[in-house]
C-alpha cells in the first residue's frame, strides 16, 4: 500500500470505531430496513452504453490530497441536478471528511435531488461502512484493492450485494486487476492516478484493456480532462468513465459535461 492510502486507511479505523460506538450496527440494520430500495447503478450505466453514449459517473467532490480545495461554493444539490439534466448515467459523492472534505449528508441531498443511482466514494474496509451506505442511500460502493485482503474483498462485495447495491471495484495496476477479477462485480474501475506520485495518465487504462474479458465493463477513473482523453478512451472501446475535477472547477459543472462528452457523441454520429 502507499503511504497516503495506509494512512486513509489507519485513519478511517479509528473513525469507523467512533461511528460504531455512536450508533450500533442492530440499529443502523433497522434504519436500512427503513429505506427504500438501491437505485439499478449498472443498469444504468449499460442502458447509456447500449444506446451508443458514453456513461458519464459524475462526481461531487470538495477537495482532494493531491488537488487542496477544487470548489469553494459547494452545493451538492445543485451540482447533482445539473449533472442529471446534463446526461450523467450515475453520481459519485465523496464522503470521506478528513481528505476529501465529503459529508455523508452531501450523498443523502444529492440523492434526493435527482433519479440517478449514486456511488458512495468512500474507503470501505468494514461492513459495518456498507450498511452505512445503504443507510444513507447509496445504489454502489467502492473497493479499493490495494487497501484491501482477498479475503474483506469477498465479504464487503457479499454484504453490498446482500443489500442490493453495485460494487465498483478499484485497481491501479495488473496484479490488482487478477485479485478484481476474482470478484462477481462486472464493474471493473481503473484508476489512472499513481497513488505514489498523484500524477494521472490514461494510458495506465489503455495497458490494463487488453486483460479484461469481454462480460466486464470498464469504468476509467481520474484525470480525464479533455476530448481527447475521451475520443481515445472511447476508440479503445472504453465507455464508462468517473470524473470529478475538471467538472467540479467549472461554474456550471453540467455544462462542462456536455462538453466534454455531448461533442464526441455528435462526432461518433458524423
Ligand atoms: O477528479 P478526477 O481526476 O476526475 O477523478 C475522479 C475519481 O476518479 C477520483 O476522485 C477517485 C478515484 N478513486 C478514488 C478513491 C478515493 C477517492 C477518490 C478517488
Amino acid at each position: 500500500m502507499t503511504d497516503i492510502l495506509q494512512e486513509i486507511i489507519t485513519r478511517k479505523h479509528a473513525e469507523i470505531i467512533e461511528r460504531k460506538a455512536r450508533l450500533g450496527l442492530a440499529e443502523l440494520q433497522e434504519s436500512v430496513a427503513l429505506s427504500g430500495p438501491a437505485r439499478d447503478f449498472i443498469g444504468s450505466i449499460r442502458s447509456k452504453i447500449g444506446a451508443g453514449q458514453a456513461a458519464v459517473i459524475a462526481e461531487i467532490k470538495k477537495a482532494s490530497p493531491s488537488a487542496g480545495i477544487i470548489r469553494e461554493d459547494f452545493n451538492p444539490v445543485s451540482i447533482a441536478q445539473d449533472y442529471a439534466a446534463h446526461g450523467a448515467a450515475c453520481l459519485s459523492v465523496l464522503t470521506d471528511e478528513h481528505y476529501f472534505q465529503g459529508a455523508d449528508i452531501y450523498l443523502t441531498a444529492a440523492r434526493e435531488a435527482c433519479s440517478v443511482p449514486v456511488l458512495r466514494k468512500d474507503f470501505c474496509i468494514d461492513p459495518y461502512q456498507v450498511w452505512e451506505a445503504r443507510a444513507i442511500g447509496a445504489d454502489a460502493i467502492l473497493l479499493i484493492v490495494a487497501a484491501l485482503s482477498d479475503e474483506q474483498l469477498q465479504t464487503l462485495e457479499e454484504s453490498a450485494h446482500y443489500l442490493g447495491m453495485a460494487v465498483l471495484v478499484e485497481v491501479h495496476n495488473s496484479a490488482e486487476l487478477q485479485r478484481a477479477l476474482k470478484l462477481r462485480t462486472p464493474l471493473i474501475g481503473i484508476n489512472n492516478r499513481d497513488l505514489h506520485r498523484f500524477v494521472t495518465d490514461i494510458e495506465t487504462t489503455l495497458q490494463l484493456l487488453p486483460q479484461i474479458p469481454e462480460d466486464r465493463i470498464v469504468v476509467t477513473e481520474s484525470g480525464i480532462r479533455q476530448v481527447e482523453d475521451v475520443l481515445q478512451l472511447r476508440a479503445a472501446d472504453v465507455n464508462a468513465f468517473l470524473v470529478g475535477e475538471v467538472f467540479m472547477r467549472e461554474a456550471q459543472p453540467g455544462a462542462a459535461l456536455s462538453k466534454l462528452f455531448g461533442l464526441l457523441d455528435a462526432h461518433i454520429v458524423i
